[in-house]
């Protein structure tokens, strides 16, 4: 197992503990921010999930957290030692003549500065390279790398191997690629509402409504191809070129960070999304990256194609027996006048299972007269093939997921060829029968359900498992 060393674990260097750890790394974290451990925690719970769902087959286990208080022992053994303090050139050349005097010689040693060149963060005498990552580190790909050759080359088979895409930057240049293309953007966006032309919301909806969507999967000059019709990029290049030299951008104009500018842009930015807190903003924003972002997957288009690429590399995991819960007959009396089995009976072959596993987990008949069991509170069903009086039936059972009072269940049944005949997906809460309200189970029943819950976290998410009522694919 390979070790991440994190130095600066804020927004970035959070996102960067996450995106290791979750990919098997340990990661070990040297900040002096007491709340930093809250903070990385909280990060990580929205990167679990997030990222396991744009991938069809499992992640690694995941690798140990640590806080260290030591450069040298965080450092020590580290694999990838990652900078992301803040960008301040006197303080990355303190920490990074630190990291000099304690990193291992093989060790790539990557800063996350937006805009700084190798050349400045090195003239101290340190030996890093260029890894700037984009906002959430977990979920987006992209990593600029610039810097020494060899090293660029070290570090991009290690960021595919976190399911990253490294590009490497041809030439130093001031704040890279993106962050030159985003500082444009941005600058536009200021002098927009400073000249009271628009909102902070405005502007947004003028992106997200339109050339955001875009360029997700074509970027900007293959959008602009398409744009410039039959005749392509030379036509477009002739029609909308001459406007560049029209005062339609303010160019490298800045406008002044007066205290009235910031508080305008601040206040409109409260107006427009202060009413929901930070982590709840990052979760909408993770559960719209990953609905994309497997859009893209099915395409192969842009990121899609990383995650492809990542998910070929990562190892199948090994054979795991689920428990047979249902191995019986179809009774006649169970088809209907279509002459197959009947759909309420796959949701009675599915009861039966979870009876079954509740039994294998000590959920039994004395555990239930004593006063606990499961209640059901939400069932999908999936009918895949038809099933017939007198068929075998065999269902199967895996646990998604199996704490406290929740026990998510995934049923296979198949037919008498073995072929998958329907998936019920359900969902149980333990209770306390004499109080009839939810309660957590005992300690035996929590540890047998907590055993095959860990014997089936390797597994991949079960093709259909989380779909809703008529969703495609
Ligand atoms: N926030 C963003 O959108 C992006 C930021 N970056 C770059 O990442 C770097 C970090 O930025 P953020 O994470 O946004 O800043 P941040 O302010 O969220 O985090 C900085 C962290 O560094 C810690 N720190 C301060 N002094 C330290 C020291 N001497 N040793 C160890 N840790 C120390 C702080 O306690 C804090 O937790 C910057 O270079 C920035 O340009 C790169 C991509 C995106
Ligand atoms: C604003 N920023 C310069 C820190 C942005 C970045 O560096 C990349 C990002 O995630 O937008």
């Amino acid at each position: 197992m390979k070790t991440a060393a994190i130095i600066g674990g804020g927004v970035i260097g959070g996102g960067w503990a996450a995106r290791f750890l979750l990919n098997g790394w340990n990661v070990r974290v040297f900040d002096p921010d007491p709340d930093a451990e809250r903070k990385i925690s909280e990060v990580l719970a929205n990167a679990r999930r997030s990222l396991p769902s744009l991938y069809d087959k499992a992640l690694p286990p995941e690798g140990a957290l640590t806080f260290h208080a030591d450069m040298a022992e965080a450092v020590a053994d580290a694999a990838w030692i990652q900078e992301s303090v803040p960008e301040r050139l006197e303080l990355k050349h303190k920490i990074h003549a630190q990291i000099q005097a304690h990193a291992p010689a093989d060790a790539v040693i990557g800063s996350s500065t937006s805009g700084f060149k190798p050349s400045e963060l090195n003239a101290e005498g340190a030996r890093a390279v260029v890894a700037h990552p984009f906002n959430p580190v977990y979920l987006l790909p992209l990593v600029e790398l610039v810097g020494d050759a060899g090293t660029c080359a070290q570090a991009s088979d290690l960021l595919r191997d976190v399911g990253m895409y490294p590009l490497t930057v041809r030439k130093e240049i001031d704040a890279h690629i993106a962050d030159r293309l985003l500082e444009a953007v941005w600058r536009e966006g200021l002098w927009l509402i400073k000249d009271g032309i628009c909102t902070t919301e405005e502007l947004d909806e003028s992106i997200r409504m339109g050339f955001g969507l875009r360029w997700a999967q074509m970027g900007l000059f293959e959008t602009y191809r398409i744009a410039g019709g039959e005749a392509g990029m030379k036509h477009f290049m002739a029609q909308f070129g001459p406007a560049l030299e029209w005062p339609w951008t303010k160019l490298m104009d800045v406008p002044e960070f007066t205290d009235e500018l910031v508080d305008l842009i601040a206040g409109q930015s409260d107006a427009q999304s202060g009413h929901m807190p930070i982590r709840d903003l990052e979760r909408l924003r993770d559960d719209n990256l990953v609905g994309m972002m497997r859009a893209l997957k099915k395409s192969g288009s842009g990121a899609g194609g990383v995650i492809t690429a990542h998910e070929a590399i990562l190892p199948t995991p090994e054979a795991v027996d689920l428990p047979v819960t249902v191995s019986r007959p179809v009774p006649q009396s169970w088809t209907d006048y279509n002459g197959h089995m009947n759909e309420a009976h796959y949701t009675e072959a599915s009861a039966q299972a979870t009876d079954r596993f509740m039994e294998l987990i000590g959920c039994d008949a004395d555990y239930i007269a004593a006063g606990g069991s499961y209640f059901t509170v939400e069932n999908h069903v999936r009918f895949l093939d038809e099933l017939h009086a007198g068929d075998a039936l065999t269902i199967t059972t895996q646990v998604l997921t199996g704490e406290g009072k929740k026990m998510h269940l995934f049923h296979r049944l198949f037919g008498p060829e073995g072929q998958l005949a329907a998936t019920v997906e359900t969902l149980l809460l333990h209770m306390d029968l004499n109080a009839r309200g939810t309660s957590l189970p005992s300690d035996a029943v929590a540890d047998q359900l907590a055993s095959y819950a860990a014997a089936h976290a390797g597994l991949p998410l079960p093709e259909g498992a989380g779909r809703h009522v008529g969703q495609r694919g």
